[in-house]
């Protein structure tokens, strides 16, 4: 590929970059490096600019002086914006201090008109150490989300700063490498920054998957025990019925309030209230099919819909086993707690055909259970009324 093409094709990227970055700055949270990783490519931009809008019309040393006044900019905003990227605390005043050195080197050896050699000597070895801590950096916290990008960032990094600490050597002995020299430095930088794009989009991509994973959490499961909550049970019960189409088919709907469960959160603390519940949401969801649902409708209530039962007689086999479960001791932190429950149970399409008039009545007979001395369970009978009427 001829040398002006490769400049036109690198700083129209560079340019493209440039513009991505500033516009991912813009966003919130996800920004970190971004806002960094614009400014080093626009000196990147402006050095690029220098040596190709002056090389033909004035010697090649003015514009390599302009080149490297621009060139050495790149790099400590690069570095910063990857220790913002990676959220590292370091001390950054350093990358400016070196950064600094390196300018004044580049101007006195332009004043004392030293050797093109002796001129970049000196920028270029700091350059060379500025892109080996940042292949260091991209490579040890390549564990971050997105690993592989910051792998391809540190292997780019890594070979430019080789290509920087050995160009001016190989330009020295052989001049004309200099245009395959610079075509392979724009290969190497555009990689590193396609790379480290990559890296802050796929970051990007990351957050949105985790919020929106995290809102549907929010609004359809319970957070402390995972179970479903109230709203997502109805959305659920209406699909239950969908598959109950069969003749005798019934829906049972178990209405289940713990007994004892307070004294063990004012004796042993609300912690180990929390891990009793976990288990009683673990134990209804392990004992139950796939298709049933579980759902907490209230500190220490739980509802469990059974579908497609084949006969009423089956929503009682259903009601000892979650009862055998509820009352089995549950062990936290190595003590013991008892606990028993209380299960009201209605039926579809007998006692109902609405969740809202199965749960009424389910509770009813809950509460008919809390009556007859806790732990056990019944069937929704006809006239019962609930603790509420
Ligand atoms: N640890 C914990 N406790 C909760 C939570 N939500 C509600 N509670 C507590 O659960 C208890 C429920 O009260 P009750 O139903 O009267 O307790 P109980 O001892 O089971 O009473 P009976 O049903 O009459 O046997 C209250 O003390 C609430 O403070 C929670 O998320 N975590």
């Amino acid at each position: 590929m001829s040398y002006e093409i490769v400049h036109t094709f690198g700083f129209t990227v560079y340019f493209v970059f440039l513009l991505f970055f500033l516009w991912i700055s813009r966003f919130a949270k996800t920004s970190a490096g971004a806002g960094w990783w614009a400014c080093s490519l626009a000196f990147a931009l402006c050095g690029r600019l220098a040596l190709f809008l002056m090389l033909p019309s004035s010697n090649v040393h003015p514009a390599a002086f302009i080149y490297a006044i621009f060139i050495v900019l790149e790099k400590p905003f690069l570095l910063t914006g990857l220790a913002r990227f990676l959220n590292l605390d370091l001390r950054e005043r350093w990358f400016w201090v070196a950064a600094a050195v390196a300018e004044l080197w580049v101007l006195l050896t332009w004043m004392a008109d030293a050797t093109p050699l002796m001129r970049s000597a000196g920028y270029t070895l700091i350059n060379a150490c500025f892109l080996v801590y940042a292949a260091w950096l991209a490579y040890h916290h390549r564990h971050q989300i997105p690993g592989w990008a910051l792998t391809v960032t540190a292997s780019a990094s890594a070979v430019l700063a080789v290509h920087w600490l050995v160009a001016p050597y190989i330009i020295e002995l052989q001049p004309s490498w200099f245009r395959n020299g610079f075509v392979l430095g724009t290969s190497l930088v555009l990689i590193q920054y396609s790379s480290l794009l990559a890296a802050i989009l796929l970051r990007f991509q990351k957050r949105l998957v985790d919020a929106e994973a995290k809102a549907l959490g929010l609004a359809f499961l319970d957070p402390l025990t995972g179970l479903k909550n109230k709203r997502y049970m109805e959305t659920l019960f209406d699909h239950a019925l969908l598959l109950a189409t069969r003749p005798h088919q019934v829906v049972a709907v178990f209405y289940i309030d713990l007994d004892n469960f307070k004294p063990i959160n004012d004796n042993a603390g609300h912690a180990v209230g929390d891990e009793v519940l976990k288990t009683v949401a673990s134990r209804l969801q392990t004992h139950t099919r796939s298709t049933d649902i579980c759902a907490r409708v209230g500190g220490d209530e739980f509802i469990v819909i059974g579908t497609q039962l084949e006969n009423p007689d089956q929503a009682y086999g259903i009601a000892k086993k979650l009862l055998d479960q509820l009352t089995a001791e549950i062990d936290v932190s190595g003590a013991n707690y008892a606990l028993g429950a209380s299960i009201g149970i209605s039926l579809y399409p007998i006692h109902g055909t609405k969740l809202a008039e199965l749960i009424d009545r389910a509770d009813s007979a809950m509460y008919q259970v809390k009556r007859n001395g806790k732990s056990g369970y019944v069937i929704y009978q006809a006239g019962e009324k609930s603790a509420n009427s």
